[in-house]
């Protein structure tokens, strides 16, 4: 069983997706993290950020390890924990440049298809290009002061930076972040996080809830 959550950044839908996977008591995948911890990888090595070919071959000679975890996905390099830091403002800023680059979306997409089923999968992508036969696909919106407003409560910059960023993200993003056209659209907006996590099991179907 996969169930698909995709949407719009700081929409909810790894807290979202770490919810509905708790209560289905399967794992929950982090897609975006992959590309964030590619974009660390690049900074780290003053790679540029449009250059595939340099980048996989790094990629390559540097094996990331996403780990499923229920309580939050994690990122390996070999021994080293990357998590931590893929949320600075720096990979948030640099990260559409990589994940547009259709090597690095391959080499992405390739670990992804290796996890073991059952799973809840959250990206841009998961039920579009990733995922497309997924048992349920749900799509996460909000408005971009919303989405801001949540950001700002976990980092220490005002809410119309975070908003402006974040609406920025969403254009660079737009080419992979299509709803499909068989997922489900919950604006969030107005919503509680508990609020969305039931809107998403009350939309499964009957054998996978
Ligand atoms: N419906 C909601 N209501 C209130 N806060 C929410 C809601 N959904 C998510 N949040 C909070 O917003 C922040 C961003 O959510 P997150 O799951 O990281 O989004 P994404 O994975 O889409 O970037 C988190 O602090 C999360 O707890
Ligand atoms: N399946 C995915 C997941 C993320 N991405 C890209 C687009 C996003 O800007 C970055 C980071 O995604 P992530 O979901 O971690 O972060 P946000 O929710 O957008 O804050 O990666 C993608 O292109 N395809």
């Amino acid at each position: 069983m996969i169930v698909t959550i995709d949407g719009v950044a700081a929409s909810g839908k790894s807290s979202v997706a770490s919810g509905v996977a708790r209560a289905l008591g399967v794992p929950f995948v982090s897609s975006g993290l992959l590309y964030r911890a590619a974009t660390l990888l690049a900074l780290e090595a003053g790679l540029s950020l449009e250059g595939a070919p340099a980048l996989l071959a790094h990629l390559e000679a540097n094996p990331l390890r996403l780990e499923p975890l229920a309580g939050g996905n994690r990122v390996w390099l070999g021994g080293r924990d990357l998590t931590d830091d893929l949320h600075s403002s720096r990979v948030d800023a640099g990260v559409s440049a990589v994940a547009r680059l259709p090597p690095v979306r391959e080499w992405v997409n390739a670990q992804l298809r290796l996890l073991p089923d059952p799973f809840v999968a959250e990206g841009r992508d998961m039920g579009t290009n990733v995922f497309p036969h997924a048992d349920a696909k749900f799509y996460l919106t909000a408005s971009p002061r919303v989405r801001a407003e949540r950001r700002a409560r976990e980092r220490l910059e005002d809410v119309p930076a975070i908003e402006a960023a974040l609406v920025e993200r969403d254009r660079r993003d737009a080419g992979q972040s299509a709803p499909a056209p068989d997922a489900r659209i919950i604006d969030t907006s107005a919503l509680s996080l508990e609020g969305v996590i039931g809107a998403v099991l009350a939309g499964l179907p009957a054998r996978t809830a």
